[in-house]
């Protein structure tokens, strides 16, 4: 599967060891940064993964950052992005089945490289539920985007 991975300073590290484990599962991982622990901050890096999803460049992201919140509200922010924290497997393949997360975000400061690597393995490996009530709330969640967009548009006159 083609994955668009990225982080801030505090997920360098886990970053590049799970860069490696995915590569060895057979993935093809682009990474968005950063690129090394000098600090950054996690919205300039979540735009680059969050782009590659829109673009089709990828099929699934990833963010690590301290604790995966910065990286899933920073996602979240980009129309078409369903970003979300996974630190339990249960979340991790339920979160893709239920709710076709397309950015998943893990926070170094909370979860170990075994862990993490459980939880990446575990959320590619879901696919989105054909149940007609789970395709309805992502629908929904589409609609939101486009009523807001239109909310701020009439607000601006
Ligand atoms: O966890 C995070 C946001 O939810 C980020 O990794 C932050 O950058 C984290 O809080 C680290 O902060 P720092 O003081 O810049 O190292």
């Amino acid at each position: 599967m083609k994955i668009a991975i990225g982080s801030d300073h505090a997920g360098f590290s886990l970053k590049e060891t799970v860069m490696k484990a995915l590569e060895l599962m057979g993935h093809e991982v682009t990474d968005y940064g950063c690129y090394d622990d000098n600090p950054v901050d996690f919205p300039d890096i979540a735009k680059g993964v969050c782009k590659a999803i829109l673009k089709k460049d990828a099929e699934r992201g990833i963010m690590v950052c301290g604790t995966g919140v910065g990286a899933a509200i920073a996602s979240n922010k980009i129309p078409g992005i369903r970003a979300s924290v996974c630190h339990d497997v249960y979340s991790a393949h339920q979160c893709v089945e239920h709710d076709n997360v397309n950015v998943m975000c893990i926070g170094a400061q909370i979860v170990g490289n075994k862990l993490a690597i459980d939880l990446l393995e575990t959320y590619l490996q879901a696919t989105f539920s054909t149940e007609v009530h789970f395709r309805r709330r992502v629908q929904k969640l589409e609609l939101m985007e486009v009523e807001f967009h239109e909310y701020q548009k009439k607000q601006k006159g």
